[in-house]
């Protein structure tokens, strides 16, 4: 074991705790009605502008983070980073995903060796594979052309591609290139979700792309193995060579699998899963949909704020700022919790993809020398679209718990909508929502203002609101694959921020591991029940009588069944 040295036995660490108390002493009330403060707390960066002026700090809270990512060598990790060094101790590996959308001149290097030209080569073969299956040069076994695509994945397989899916779905320019094709994911090893999403699809005209960086996933791989069952049984063992291509770093394993190797896009241990959008991961299924110059432009936004998170002064570096600030709400202020409030319906899928990239990232127990932590790590996030999560949880938000709300909004809507008669566009009606809403967790409504409306003595405290809730803005100019680029690599270097500051390792996930490996036992205990009947053992009470009652209670689950796939 390394140095025990913690961040909260620096001098920065104990300032900021004092400072705590001279912030409780104020409301964001009053400091919104420091313009200048607003204005230094307000900064543009490639179109984007962020508002944090309604952060429960001031600007000598913001010099004190400063002092703190100082004492945590935020800066020299940064570098680190970058420069390919195996910041990933843990998985003894380094953590290059900024390469994965590095301009093609650009020099990297991982042990000594720039890994830029690997990746293009892969993006070159994507773009080529992509553009024959989508003209229809590649065709499958019996000649017709793949038109659908099911892209097998779960966890960082699966998450950000879905995001940045759905984020392109009703971009203008995205829905003229993925005219008459459909693109979907098939994640839960759940056979509902296999059923959803062959319901309709005709396996002659679908490729099936099996996403896994170990290609050992058990999920992943039954579904592959039924997808593989799927194409076969309806057009012969031959067909899955046309059927099925797959992405991973594991191609020996690819092969046994009996995917054609040629047909395989190769990424690197140096890429953690849910940091792997950026790779074959996200970008095959993504060019299978949209074209490869699209999916081009969306590695652009993504390495245009690589390029600022590397350079700027942490004073005018977004993701640094919001990693910081997010630091003092987590560990000073108390805010267990984060919420992803995009004011858009196709950033959907934006809050469960950085459920993943945060909280897989930081929620952690011990530094990165393996010393237990005396204060947590990670925030609980989650998110919905504005303004459905209004008319759902954000009551909550507003008059129970203190959670720190981010607001996404996109300046022009991908699919405006005007009608005649009404006050304003459908687009101004929901930025409205997304202007107002900050303002009300900030400011509140005190008991004073509701006497002078003459509401009813008895209501008054129900209808009070605190107010003093943290909130911060990020107003897009538009919802393009550029922009879906740039959002996605700020949260990214943002969760990564806040892990330098806590003194974690980001990048690896061991506290996923002890649910997979107790599965395997009962999966083993499952199949001995079945095949031989013998009896549950090795369990606890407990375990022991949920799995005695499921198999009871499903005994007429033949023993060796034949194939039966789903029938929807
Ligand atoms: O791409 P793979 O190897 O199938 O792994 C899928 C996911 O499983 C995890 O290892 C754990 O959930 C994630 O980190 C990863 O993204």
């Amino acid at each position: 074991m390394a140095s025990s040295t913690l961040i909260c036995d620096s001098e920065p660490w104990k300032e900021l705790r004092v400072h705590v108390e001279d912030i409780k002493k104020t409301h964001l009330r009053d400091l919104m009605n420091d313009t200048s403060r607003c204005h230094s707390m307000m900064m543009e960066f490639d179109g984007i502008l962020l508002d944090y002026s309604r952060q429960r700090a001031t600007t000598g809270t913001l010099n004190k983070l400063f002092n703190l990512a100082e004492a945590a060598r935020v800066k020299e990790k940064i570098n680190r980073m970058f420069n390919g060094e195996r910041i990933n101790s843990t998985e003894n590996r380094s953590v290059l995903h900024v390469a994965l959308r590095a301009p093609r001149d650009a020099v990297i290097n991982s042990d000594g060796k720039n890994v830029v030209p690997e990746v293009w080569q892969v993006l070159d073969k994507i773009r080529d594979f992509s553009e024959r299956v989508r003209s229809g040069a590649w065709v499958g076994a019996t000649g017709k052309a793949l038109k659908d695509v099911v892209a097998i994945g779960i966890g960082g397989s699966f998450l950000g591609p879905l995001f940045v899916h759905t984020a392109l779905q009703t971009e203008a320019e995205a829905i003229e290139c993925a005219r008459g094709r459909q693109l979907r994911f098939l994640a839960n090893v759940d056979p509902i979700d296999i059923a959803r999403n062959i319901t309709g699809l005709n396996p002659e005209t679908t490729l099936v792309v099996v996403v896994s960086k170990t290609f050992t996933t058990a999920e992943t791989m039954l579904n592959a193995r039924t997808l593989r069952e799927w194409i076969s049984s309806a057009l012969g063992p031959q067909a899955v060579a046309k059927h099925m291509v797959a992405v991973s770093t594991n191609l020996k394993l690819v092969e046994q699998f009996g995917i054609d190797p040629n047909n395989a896009f190769a990424f690197w241990d140096w890429v953690g899963g849910r940091y792997s959008v950026c790779s074959a991961v996200g970008v095959l299924p993504l060019s299978l949909q949209y074209g490869f110059p699209i999916v081009e432009k969306f590695l652009k936004g993504a390495s245009s704020v690589d390029q600022h998170f590397y350079s700027a002064p942490f004073e005018k570096n977004v993701p640094v700022l919001l990693g910081l600030l997010s630091v003092w709400n987590v560990s000073f202020l108390g805010y267990s919790a984060r919420a992803i409030l995009p004011y858009s319906q196709a950033l959907e899928k934006f809050a469960p993809h950085i459920q993943q990239v945060s909280m897989e990232s930081n929620g952690k127990g011990v530094s990165i020398d393996g010393v237990p932590l005396p204060y947590e790590t990670g925030e609980i996030d989650f998110g919905e679209p504005g303004t459905n999560g209004q008319h759902s949880f954000y009551q909550l938000i507003h008059q129970g718990r203190v959670i720190p709300c981010d607001f996404i909004g996109v300046v022009k809507s991908q699919q405006p909508v005007y009608l005649k008669d009404e006050v304003v566009s459908n687009h101004d009606e929901l930025m409205s929502n997304f202007f107002a809403q900050p303002d009300a967790l900030a400011y509140g409504k005190t008991p004073e203002q509701l006497q002078k409306e003459n509401v009813a003595e008895h209501l008054v405290s129900h209808k009070t609101f605190s107010g003093n809730r943290p909130s911060l803005s990020i107003l897009l100019p538009s919802l393009n694959a550029y922009n879906i680029g740039q959002l996605l690599a700020i949260y990214e270097h943002r969760v990564a921020v806040q892990g330098f500051v806590w003194g974690i390792n980001s990048f690896d996930q061991w506290g996923v591991e002890l649910g997979k490996s107790l599965a395997s036992q009962v999966r083993r205990q499952l199949h001995a029940s079945r095949k031989k009947g013998e009896s549950v053992e090795g369990f606890n009470f407990s375990t022991k009588t949920l799995i005695t009652t499921y198999l009871e209670a499903s005994a007429d689950v033949p023993s060796d069944p034949s194939t039966l796939l789903p029938k929807i």
